[in-house]
C-alpha cells in the first residue's frame, strides 16, 4: 500500500559571514561579484522570508543551521598556532584567500549539503542521506562533517532514517549531493524514478568532459551513493550533463533542470543524450507519464538561463498543478521573462509563477532551489523528525529576531579578519543550536 507522503523542503538560514569572495571558479555570479560588500543580514532575512511564503501556502519548510565561520579548526590543522586572534591575524596577513575560504557561508546552499532517497524507493524502506562531500571547492568541502551532525540531529530515528558519510574526498568521487539528483515520481509516497546527473566519468578518460570549467560530479560518485541507498536499476538512471552547459556555467545541473512528481523541467542543452535519459525515465516511472516541458535555445539561450536562474526555481506541487518559484532575476531578462509569460498559459503542468527576491543569495551563484534539501517523508517520518525546525509562524518571528540581534549589515573581505566577528558567530550559533533543539553539534560546542 502506498504511504501518503509530503515533499518538506529544508532551507539553509544564510550564515553571519555571508560575503562575496569569488571562490567558485565556474560558477559565473560567484566570480563576478568577488570583492563586493554583502549584507549577512538581508541575505538571512531574504532566505527567511522565502521559507515563511512557501510555508504559509502549506508546504513543509525546515530549516537546517549555518555552520561556524572563520572555521578555525581547518586553519590549525593547516598549521596555524596561537591563540584565536594570533590564528586569525596570522591567516589574514600572510594568506587572505584561505581566510575567505574558512569563512565563507556556503552551508546555505542546501541542495548541496546531501543526497536523500526517500524510503519508498530504497531496500531497506528508510530514508537514506549521504551529506556530500564537495571536494571540488576547497571552501565546500570542509562543509560535511557539521552537515551530518545537523541532519542526524534532526533525522534522528534509526527506525526510519539511515545516516552515511561522505564519500571519500578526492575528485574522483567528488559529489555536490542533491543539485545534480532528481526524484520523479506519482504520489509522493510510491516509489520512484532517481535522476542523477553526473559531469564526468572519473576512471575514463575517454569519455566526454567539458574543458573550460570543472565538472564537480562524478559518475563514481552518483553511482556510490545508490549503491549506499539500496537503489535497485528500476529506481535510478544516470545521466551525464552536457559538458558544453557546464563551460557555459552551468556548475550544478540544477542550473538548468528540475523535477518534482511527474514532471522535468529542462533546457535542451542540458543533457549529453536527451532522448536516452528520457526513455530512461518512461521505462522505469510506474503509474504515471513524465510530463517532459523542454525549453529550446530558441526560446532561452542557454546563457540567459544561467544569467536569470529560470531552472534553479523551485518546482513545488500544487492544488492546481505545478508552481515555480522564480528568482526575481528571471524578471529581468527579457527572453525569460517573454518565456514565463508562455508558459503558464501553454495549458502545461507548469501552472503558475511566483517571483520570490534571494538577491544576496543570487549574487554568489545561489537561486531558490540552491537554498533548498528536498526530503520526501511519509506521516510516520515526518511526526519522526526534530520538530523544533519546522517553520511556524512562531519560529520565523522567533528566527527573525535573531538574526536582527546578531547579523551585521556589511561584510567585506576586511570585515572577515575581525576577531570579534568570530565571538559574535559563536554567540549567534549557540543561541540558534538551542532554538532549534539541535544540542552541540558545532566543534566550538565540543
Ligand atoms: N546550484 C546549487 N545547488 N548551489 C549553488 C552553490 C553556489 C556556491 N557558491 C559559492 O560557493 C560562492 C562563494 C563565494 O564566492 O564567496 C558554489 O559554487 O558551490
Amino acid at each position: 500500500m502506498v504511504k501518503r507522503a509530503v515533499e518538506a523542503n529544508f532551507d539553509g538560514l544564510v550564515g553571519p559571514t555571508h560575503n562575496y569572495a569569488g571562490l567558485s571558479w565556474g560558477n559565473v555570479a560567484s566570480r563576478s561579484n568577488v570583492n563586493s560588500v554583502a549584507n549577512p543580514r538581508e541575505a538571512a532575512l531574504q532566505g527567511l522570508a522565502k521559507m515563511k511564503r512557501l510555508a504559509d501556502r502549506g508546504y513543509v519548510q525546515g530549516v537546517l543551521p549555518p555552520h561556524e565561520r572563520p572555521h578555525l579548526p581547518t586553519l590549525r590543522a593547516l598549521g596555524f598556532t596561537g591563540n584565536e586572534g594570533q590564528v586569525l591575524s596570522a591567516v589574514a596577513r600572510t594568506d587572505p584567500a584561505l581566510l575567505a575560504a574558512v569563512s565563507s557561508a556556503s552551508a546555505m546552499w542546501t541542495a548541496n549539503a546531501a543526497t536523500v532517497s526517500p524510503s519508498a524507493d530504497t531496500a531497506d524502506q528508510r530514508v537514506h542521506l549521504t551529506p556530500a562531500n564537495l571536494s571540488a571547492k576547497f571552501h565546500r568541502s570542509i562543509e560535511h562533517r557539521v552537515t551530518g551532525r545537523a541532519l542526524k540531529a534532526i533525522f534522528s530515528d534509526e527506525r526510519y532514517f539511515a545516516h552515511h558519510s561522505a564519500l571519500p574526498s578526492v575528485s574522483q568521487f567528488g559529489d555536490e549531493g542533491a543539485a545534480n539528483h532528481t526524484r520523479l515520481c506519482g504520489d509522493y509516497g510510491a516509489p520512484g524514478v532517481e535522476l542523477f546527473v553526473y559531469g564526468q566519468e572519473a576512471f575514463n578518460d575517454a569519455a566526454p568532459a567539458p574543458v573550460r570549467f570543472p565538472a564537480r560530479q562524478t559518475l563514481e560518485a552518483s553511482r556510490a551513493i545508490a549503491r549506499l541507498h539500496g537503489l535497485t536499476d528500476r529506481h535510478a538512471v544516470f545521466a551525464q550533463q552536457n559538458p558544453a552547459a557546464i563551460d557555459a556555467g552551468v556548475f550544478h545541473n540544477d542550473v538548468i533542470a528540475v523535477g518534482n512528481g511527474n514532471c522535468l523541467f529542462y533546457h535542451e542543452q542540458a543533457f549529453l543524450h536527451e532522448s536516452q535519459v528520457l526513455t530512461d525515465l518512461r521505462e522505469r516511472l510506474t503509474g504515471v507519464e513524465l510530463a517532459a516541458v523542454r525549453v529550446s535555445s530558441d526560446q532561452v539561450p542557454i546563457a540567459d538561463a544561467v544569467s536569470s536562474y529560470l531552472f534553479n526555481s523551485q518546482l513545488l506541487a500544487s492544488a492546481d498543478g505545478m508552481l515555480l518559484a522564480v528568482p526575481g532575476e528571471c524578471r529581468e531578462v527579457a527572453s525569460v521573462s517573454r518565456y514565463l509569460d508562455t508558459l503558464v498559459q501553454s495549458g502545461g503542468p507548469i501552472t503558475a509563477v511566483e517571483v520570490f527576491d534571494v538577491k544576496q543569495s543570487m549574487r554568489n551563484g545561489g537561486g531558490p532551489a540552491c537554498l533548498r534539501l528536498r526530503v520526501v517523508l511519509n506521516e510516520d517520518e515526518l511526526r519522526a523528525i526534530n520538530q523544533n525546525v519546522i517553520l511556524t509562524d512562531a519560529l520565523y518571528e522567533r528566527l527573525t529576531v535573531w538574526v536582527k540581534a546578531h547579523y551585521r549589515d556589511a561584510m567585506s573581505q576586511q570585515d572577515l579578519a575581525d576577531p570579534m566577528l568570530l565571538d559574535e558567530v559563536r554567540k549567534a550559533l549557540d543561541e540558534l543550536t538551542a532554538i532549534l533543539g539541535l544540542g552541540s553539534i558545532y566543534d566550538f560546542q565540543m
